[in-house]
């Protein structure tokens, strides 16, 4: 069971004095096709969400986008029962059965509020005359948590996000970045393991924003926590989403992978909203790689793997020859490198997972100056060089 949460048919309707009559008016005239503005004008009910079908796995981040009014925080809501469905079930699994928060008494939703869930805010609420670790460990605090059970798990979170010398210091001492930081260090400071983000970063520079994607990123990689992202912007929905789905008037409109968002919009809003995008980020090597022939296609059993036919693969003995007869060993990273961190050295055949960043592959093979070997959980499938890195390049761009 890898599902975390489960939004099956859900409709949430807002009344202001919750006229059953009304939501049920309501309800009929969605089921017939009634647009927001005919359902608001006859029953004055709000269509909040219409019918919405979503799947969240756990270890994920799924985004939420759309324009203003379309939706993304009635549903975030509706996932720790901040907003009830008036129809329809919003699943949350434990790893053994699931609970309908829709329908679950109070004390089970309380208990999964406490253990389960937690909504981080835009601009996190920090308290400025509280210390940085007291303010990374307000959430655990709140739960009852022990405090040296809570200093050991935030300072653990501080260190995550480089501000462990600072935990003693007043969050007024510290610049508007790192106070992000420490709302992040908060996020995942709690046991919760799902979390539910309503535009974290939205109020803050292009800067800071973009170091704080890569902070969650670079947390999210440890800790695998189930994350609902709200965002109006879809350069940081492709950065940091592993899902996003497009909202539009309360209803879903498409559900998919970055890639699929990008390349594969399901109609012309999808694709008014990616138009402008900058898509690099988004390729992988699979996108643009050459499918290798495997093994022995060749007369003397190598399959040649460069464009001028100087380096050739040798499927049995793991190893890159050059026709000169010099033999290149192969580095193969079984997950996604980290082109920040690992050493590469010239002439080092690199192998890298098929979900690599283009990007990614583009540089180890400028440092490696050897063609990039691709893999599928361990199997050599394909190959990027410089012809072929390009080559994906243009075609998606357009030429
Ligand atoms: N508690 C509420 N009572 C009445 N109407 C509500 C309530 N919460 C949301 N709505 C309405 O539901 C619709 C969707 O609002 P929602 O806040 O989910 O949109 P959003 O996509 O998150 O927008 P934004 O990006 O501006 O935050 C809007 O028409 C809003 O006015």
């Amino acid at each position: 069971m890898t599902t975390a949460l489960a939004f099956s048919h859900v409709d949430i309707l807002f009344h202001r004095q919750n006229s059953k009559a009304a939501i049920n008016r309501a309800l009929a005239m969605l089921d017939e096709g009634g647009t927001r503005e005919e359902i608001a004008r006859t029953t004055q009910v709000t269509v909040g969400v219409a019918d919405a079908n979503l799947a969240i796995e756990r270890g994920e981040i799924s985004i939420l986008m759309g324009l203003s009014g379309s939706g993304k925080s009635t549903l975030l809501r509706a996932a720790n029962g901040l907003n009830k469905a008036v129809r329809g079930e919003v699943q949350i699994g434990n790893g053994v059965a699931y609970v309908d928060l829709s329908n679950c008494d109070d004390d089970t939703l309380r208990e999964i509020r406490k253990t389960r869930i937690a909504m981080v805010f835009q601009n996190f609420g920090l308290l400025p005359w509280r210390t940085v670790r007291d303010n990374a460990g307000l959430g655990l605090e709140l739960r009852g948590i022990t405090p040296s059970m809570r200093r050991k798990m935030v300072d653990e979170k501080l260190e995550l996000v480089g501000l462990s010398r600072w935990a003693n210091s007043r969050i007024s001492e510290l610049s508007g970045g790192m106070q992000q930081r420490v709302g992040l260090a908060r996020a995942f400071a709690t046991d919760a393991d799902i979390l539910l983000m309503d535009e974290p970063f939205s109020a803050l520079d292009p800067l800071i924003r973009r170091k704080l994607q890569d902070e969650l990123l670079h947390i999210q990689k440890q800790l695998k926590k189930t994350i609902i992202f709200v965002s109006h912007d879809i350069d940081e929905a492709l950065k940091i989403g592993n899902q996003i789905t497009i909202m539009r008037e309360g209803r879903i409109i498409q559900t998919g992978t970055p890639h699929d968002i990008l390349f594969r919009p399901v109609n012309d809003y999808v694709g008014e909203f990616v138009r402008h995008m900058n898509p690099l980020p988004v390729l992988d090597a699979a996108s643009v790689m050459r499918g290798l022939d495997l093994p022995g296609k060749t007369d003397d059993g190598f399959t040649p793997i460069d464009e001028a036919g100087l380096y050739r693969f040798d499927f049995v003995a793991d190893q890159v020859r050059h026709i000169g007869g010099r033999v290149h060993a192969i580095q193969r990273h079984m997950t996604v490198p980290d082109t920040h961190t690992c050493e590469i050295g010239p002439g080092l055949v690199q192998c890298v997972p098929t979900g690599t960043s283009l990007h990614a592959v583009a540089l180890l093979r400028q440092r490696s100056n050897m063609p990039v070997l691709i893999h599928r959980e361990g199997e050599v499938v394909g190959l990027c060089d410089h012809g072929d890195i390009i080559r994906g390049m243009t075609q998606i761009m357009g030429g």
